[in-house]
């Protein structure tokens, strides 16, 4: 019986646009950014420009406003059903992907845009690199090496932090990362106040639940999102951003007297390189392609920039 059945394609999850196709979504929206915003809100080495935004954030601004109206519906439902007040819930929306991949400047856009929406002025923006070990921890525990492993965070605090974010309380502490020092900043906090969007940005923020401990239920970070982002490009192509972002880096973040790199602003191009290819090679590459790739199919939307950085493809959730 079963040899006259048709063969069905195993069924994406994805309903896939190629640039222009998703680029012609939302006509209506109105873009909300100038070129100095953009130009404000642009990580080192990405070009991202204001027809990148309309192309691109335009339309997922959009789609996130959908989505924020449509849950915040459904929260009232479940208040409706339970006799009780609404609570007043962020909405929380994860952004994943390697190291220099341009995480950052998709976070910070995507905050700009939501907050111009008039259901979303408040929106928050975090990173998880605040939630990794002090060096001194990681020392301990033999990772200095692997920073960026799931392994290198404090996921209990994380996990702790949206917790009591989506439970609605005023101010929730987190702490602080600085790339120039390459250390948490000791006795530096960021504060969350109740926003209507948190954005939350990290290498790991995909990661499939684990348990903390043998007594406490497996939990992940991801169980707090309402939606989630993988920026995705190819691996050479991240690979050669990381090495010019580096060389970059030379002239600013590592020539400051309080660099934990100072040691490399004097390197020429080519030593530069060479140090870079080796970070990338030991730790950057072998977190991508253990732990954080694989996590790419968790994602809610997937946009694939090529190698101008420019988003080629866009990859929406539909099931
Ligand atoms: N060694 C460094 N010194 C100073 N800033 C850095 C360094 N490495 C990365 N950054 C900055 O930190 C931010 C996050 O970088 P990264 O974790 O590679 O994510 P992404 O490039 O995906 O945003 C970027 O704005 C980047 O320019
Ligand atoms: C700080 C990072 C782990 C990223 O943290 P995230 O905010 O993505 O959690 C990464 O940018 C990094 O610096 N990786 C370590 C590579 C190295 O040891 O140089």
């Amino acid at each position: 019986m079963s040899e006259h059945l048709p063969r069905l394609a195993p069924a994406s999850p994805y309903v896939d646009f190629d640039r222009t196709a998703w680029s012609g979504l939302s006509e209506q929206t109105p873009l909300p950014l100038t070129d100095e915003d953009v130009a404000r809100l642009r990580g080192l080495g990405d070009p991202i420009d204001l027809a990148e935004v309309d192309a691109v954030y335009r339309p997922l601004s959009r789609l996130l406003n959908l989505y924020v109206t449509a849950t915040a519906g459904l929260h009232r439902a479940t208040s409706t059903f339970l006799g009780e007040e609404p609570p007043r819930t962020p909405y929380v929306i994860g952004v994943a992907g390697s190291v220099a991949v341009g995480k950052s400047t998709t976070a910070r856009v995507l905050r700009e845009m939501m907050a111009r929406w008039p259901e979303t002025p408040n929106v928050e923006l975090i990173t998880t690199d605040g939630f990794l070990y002090p060096n001194a921890e990681l020392e301990r525990r033999g990772l200095l090496e692997r920073k960026g492993f799931p392994e290198s965070y404090d996921r209990r605090a994380l996990i702790r932090f949206l917790s009591r974010v989506k439970a609605g309380q005023p101010e929730v502490y987190a702490p602080v990362y600085s790339h120039v020092v390459y250390d948490i900043v000791p006795g530096e906090e960021a504060v969350v106040h109740r926003p209507d969007v948190l954005i939350v940005e990290g290498l790991n923020v995909l990661q499939p639940a684990r348990s903390l401990s043998a007594t406490e239920p497996t939990v992940a970070v991801s169980d707090f999102f309402d939606f989630s982002i993988y920026v995705d490009a190819r691996t050479r192509n991240i690979r050669q951003w990381y090495v010019d972002r580096f060389l970059k880096l030379r002239r600013t973040a590592f020539s400051r007297p309080e660099s934990y790199f100072r040691r490399y602003a004097d390197l020429s191009d080519a030593e530069a390189t060479a140090r870079a290819l080796s970070i990338w090679e030991s730790i950057n590459a072998p977190n991508l392609e253990q732990n954080v790739l694989p996590t790419r199919g968790r994602a809610t939307l997937v946009m694939t920039k090529g190698s101008d950085h420019s988003v080629q493809r866009v990859r929406l959730r539909k099931l």
